[in-house]
């Protein structure tokens, strides 16, 4: 089921000081940041060889990684991102195998404009997994 990972997502409690930081201590390529209401976060990428860190900054009164950055507020690692080739089959599977499919189970467009899925943390040993279809 699982492809290579697409990213791991830090969640920051600012997002340009972050970007800012990974480009100049670390000489990192980073993007522009990007709004996604939908979800309630601004993201941008690191961008490395062989995969991508996403910095997280929440967006809105209800975003989700508000509550994570409440309980870590220097910030911290939020989730994994593997990709897979068909978000509906993995999906399924999962479900059949006990895994609990959070929201209303439906793919939502990510910020690489692909489906994605987030699983329970707490099904996943205490790490909060995204699936993207690629
Ligand atoms: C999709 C756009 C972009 C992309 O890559 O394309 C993104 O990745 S956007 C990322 C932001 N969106 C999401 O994370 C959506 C899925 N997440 C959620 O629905 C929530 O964050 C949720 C339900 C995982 C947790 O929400 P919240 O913290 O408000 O709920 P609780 O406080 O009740 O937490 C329940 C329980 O889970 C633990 N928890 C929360 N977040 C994490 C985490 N990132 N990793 C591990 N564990 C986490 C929390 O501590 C609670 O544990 P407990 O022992 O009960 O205290
Ligand atoms: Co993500």
């Amino acid at each position: 089921m699982l492809g290579r990972v697409n990213h791991i997502a830090l969640v920051v409690p600012n997002l340009a000081e972050a970007a800012a930081k990974y480009r100049s201590v670390l000489g990192a390529a980073v993007t522009a940041p990007d709004a996604l209401p939908e979800h309630g976060v601004s993201v941008v990428f690191v961008t490395l060889e062989n995969t991508k860190v996403e910095l997280l900054e929440p967006l809105g009164s209800d975003s989700p990684i508000a509550a994570f950055l409440a309980k870590n507020p220097a910030g911290g690692m939020h989730h994994i991102c593997y990709e897979v080739e068909d978000i509906i089959a993995a999906r399924d599977s999962l479900v059949a195998a006990g895994g609990r499919v959070l929201g209303d189970g439906q793919p939502k467009i990510g910020a690489h404009g692909k489906p994605v899925l987030f699983l329970h943390p707490k099904d996943f040993f205490g790490t909060l997994i995204e699936l993207e279809q690629v």
